[in-house]
C-alpha cells in the first residue's frame, strides 16, 4: 500500500475517533457486577463507549472478558448496576430490538453445517423478516452486497463444510454485517486465524467502521492487534476493571508484567506510532 494512502486511511481513522469522542454513549456499563453462584466473576464494572467508537477488551484468561461481553449483549444480567443501550436499560429491548442493535461474533462463528454461504449469511436478515419469513427491506440486496464487499461471492453456493475455518470466519463476519447492527460485540474472533486472516479480519472490520460508523467492542488477546486496531483498551483483572484509555496509556510494560507475568521488549510501531512488544525467553 503507498504511503499517501496508508496516511490518508490513518488520518480518516483519527477523525473517526475525535468524532467518536464527541458522540453520544451507546454502552455504558454503571457499577455492574457478575456472579456465578458465589463466585464474583465481575466487580465495580464503570465504562462508557461512545458512537463509533473501537474498544478492546484484554485481560488474563479467566478475568470475566466474556462475562462482560455477555452482560453487553444481554444474554447474562448484571448480579448489581446496569447496562444501558443507547440509554435504555438492556433488559428493556425485546430480543428482536435487540437483534436489530447489535451483533455478536464468537471465536469460532460457525459451526460446520451443511448451509450455503448465502443461506447462512441471509439469516442474518432474520431480524428484518415478518412472522411469515419476509424480509421487510431490501434484505436480497443486502446480502449480495455485503457477499461483493467480503468477496465471497464465488462462493455464495458453496457448503460451509467445504470451506477452510478461515473463510467460514469471514462467513461469519458476513453474517453479522448482513444484519446491519448498530454495535458488534466480538469474543476472539482471530483465535483460530492465521495472521495472513487475523489482519484480513481486523481490516474488514476497520473498513467496515470507517463506511458505516459502527461501534465495535471486541475482547483480543492479542494485545499487539488491540493496539494497532483499537482507539481503547479497557483492561480486566480478577473481574476487576485494571485500566481504560488509548493503546498508548494501556500497552505499557508496567502494566503487561502486572496483568500477564511477562517480561516484555516495548517497541514503537515505525509506520504507526503505536506501541507494540517482544516476549523475550528465558536466557
Ligand atoms: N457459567 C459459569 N458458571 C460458573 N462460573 C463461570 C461461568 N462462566 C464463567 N465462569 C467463571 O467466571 C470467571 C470469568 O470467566 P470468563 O469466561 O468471563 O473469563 P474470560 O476472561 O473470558 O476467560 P478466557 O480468557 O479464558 O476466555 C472465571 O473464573 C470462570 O471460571
Amino acid at each position: 500500500m503507498n504511503s499517501r494512502i496508508q496516511a490518508e486511511q490513518q488520518k480518516s481513522s483519527q477523525d473517526l475517533t475525535a468524532s467518536a469522542r464527541t458522540s453520544a454513549p451507546v454502552l455504558e456499563v454503571k457499577s455492574a457486577a457478575k456472579a456465578y453462584g458465589d463466585h464474583m466473576a465481575l466487580r465495580n464494572i464503570d465504562f462508557t463507549v461512545h458512537s463509533g467508537e473501537w474498544w478492546g477488551i484484554v485481560g488474563p484468561n479467566g478475568s470475566g472478558k466474556s462475562t462482560l461481553l455477555h452482560l453487553l449483549s444481554g444474554v447474562l444480567a448484571p448480579s448489581s448496576g446496569s447496562i444501558l443501550i443507547k440509554g435504555k436499560p438492556v433488559k428493556e429491548y425485546s430480543r428482536r430490538a435487540l437483534s436489530r442493535l447489535i451483533a455478536v461474533l464468537q471465536q469460532d462463528g460457525l459451526p460446520e453445517i451443511d448451509y450455503s454461504v448465502r443461506d447462512v449469511v441471509a439469516m442474518g436478515r432474520y431480524p428484518y423478516q415478518d412472522w411469515l419469513g419476509r424480509d421487510q427491506s431490501d434484505g436480497e440486496e443486502v446480502v449480495d452486497r455485503v457477499l461483493e464487499q467480503l468477496e465471497l461471492s464465488p462462493f455464495a453456493d458453496r457448503l460451509l463444510t467445504e470451506l477452510s475455518g478461515g473463510q467460514r470466519q469471514r462467513v461469519a463476519l458476513a453474517k453479522v454485517m448482513a444484519q446491519e447492527p448498530e454495535i458488534l460485540l466480538l469474543d476472539e474472533p482471530t483465535t483460530y486465524l492465521d495472521i495472513h486472516y487475523q489482519l484480513q479480519f481486523m481490516e474488514l472490520l476497520a473498513d467496515w467502521r470507517r463506511r458505516t460508523g459502527i461501534t465495535i467492542v471486541a475482547v483480543l488477546h492479542d494485545l499487539n492487534l488491540a493496539s494497532l486496531f483499537c482507539d481503547s483498551i479497557y483492561g480486566l483483572r480478577a473481574g476487576e476493571s485494571f485500566m481504560q484509555g488509548s493503546p498508548d496509556e494501556c500497552v505499557t510494560e508496567e502494566h503487561l508484567r502486572s496483568l500477564f507475568q511477562v517480561d516484555p521488549v516495548m517497541i514503537r510501531h515505525p509506520q504507526h506510532e503505536l506501541p507494540q512488544f517482544l516476549l523475550k525467553k528465558k536466557d
